[in-house]
C-alpha cells in the first residue's frame, strides 16, 4: 500500500522579528492510511509549522511533500485550497463553532463550503452519520452554548469528518478539555482511523500520545521516535 503522505527532507525557516529561524531542518515523516501518529515537543519546537505545511497552509522551502504520487512542496495556493478542503480535516485546540448554529448545522458548513453542491437530503444524512462517528447524534439540534467542552469538540470533530478526508490533522485538541473529556475525544479521533483515515496528532499529554500507532518527537527541527 502507498502512504497517504510522505514529507521528505522537508525545511522551514521563518522570518523572525530579528533573525530568521530554522524550525524544521528537514522533517521525515511517512503515514499510511488508518495509522495514527503522535507529535510531541516542546512548545516552540514547531510542531504547529509543521501541522500547517501538511494541511498545505504553507509550503516547505526545500524538501518534498508526495501524496497521491504527487508532489505538493511547491503547489500554488489554488490548488493547494481545494486539496486542503478535500483531502484534510482540521481539529484545533479552540472548537472555533458557529454559535448561532445549532450541532448539525456547525457541521454541515463544511458539505456547503468547497465540496461542490450537495442535495440537502444527502446533506444532512451526511451530518448525522459524522455526528453519530462522535457518538453525539442525539445533540444535533444544540447550540454551542448548551454543550460541554468535550460535546463541543466532538462537534468540531464531526465537522473534520463530515467530507471523509484523507487525513486528520489535530493540534493539541485535547488542550482546552480535562483528562477525562480529553481521553474520550482522543478515542473519538483514533476511532475515525479504523475507516482508514490518517491521523497526525500534536499534543503535549504522554497518554494520549501512547494511544496512537507511532509516537515521534520534533527536537532540534527534525522528527525522531519518541
Ligand atoms: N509566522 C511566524 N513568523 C515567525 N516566527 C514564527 C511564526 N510562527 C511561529 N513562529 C515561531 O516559530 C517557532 C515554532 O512555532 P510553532 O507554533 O510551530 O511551535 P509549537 O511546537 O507548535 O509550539 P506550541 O507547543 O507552543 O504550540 C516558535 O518559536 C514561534 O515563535
Amino acid at each position: 500500500m502507498s502512504p497517504l503522505i510522505e514529507l521528505v527532507g522537508v525545511t522551514k525557516t521563518l522570518k523572525g522579528q530579528q533573525q530568521p529561524r530554522t524550525i524544521l531542518a528537514g522533517v521525515d515523516l511517512t503515514v499510511e492510511p488508518g495509522e495514527s501518529v503522535a507529535i510531541l515537543g516542546r512548545s516552540g519546537s514547531g510542531k504547529s509549522t509543521l501541522l500547517s505545511l501538511i494541511g498545505l497552509f504553507d509550503r516547505p522551502d526545500t524538501g518534498h511533500y508526495f501524496m497521491g504520487g504527487r508532489d505538493l512542496a511547491r503547489i500554488p495556493e489554488r490548488k493547494a485550497a481545494s486539496l486542503r478542503s478535500a483531502e484534510f480535516g482540521f481539529v484545533f485546540q479552540r472548537f472555533f463553532l458557529l454559535k448561532h448554529l445549532t450541532a448539525a448545522q456547525n457541521v454541515a458548513m463544511a458539505l456547503v463550503n468547497g465540496q461542490g453542491w450537495l442535495p440537502r437530503r444527502k446533506r444532512k444524512a451526511r451530518t448525522l452519520e459524522a455526528l453519530d462517528q462522535v457518538g453525539i447524534a442525539h445533540l444535533a439540534k444544540h447550540r454551542p452554548a448548551k454543550l460541554s467542552g468535550g460535546e463541543q469538540q466532538r462537534v468540531a470533530i464531526a465537522r473534520a469528518l463530515v467530507r471523509n478526508p484523507s487525513v486528520l490533522l489535530a493540534d493539541e485538541p485535547t488542550g482546552a478539555l480535562d483528562t477525562e473529556t480529553g481521553n474520550l475525544v482522543v478515542e473519538v479521533m483514533r476511532a475515525a482511523t479504523e475507516r482508514g483515515c490518517g491521523l497526525v496528532l500534536v499534543t503535549h499529554d504522554q497518554a494520549h500520545a501512547a494511544k496512537m500507532h507511532r509516537v515521534l518527537r520534533l527536537q532540534d527541527g527534525v522528527l525522531e521516535p519518541a
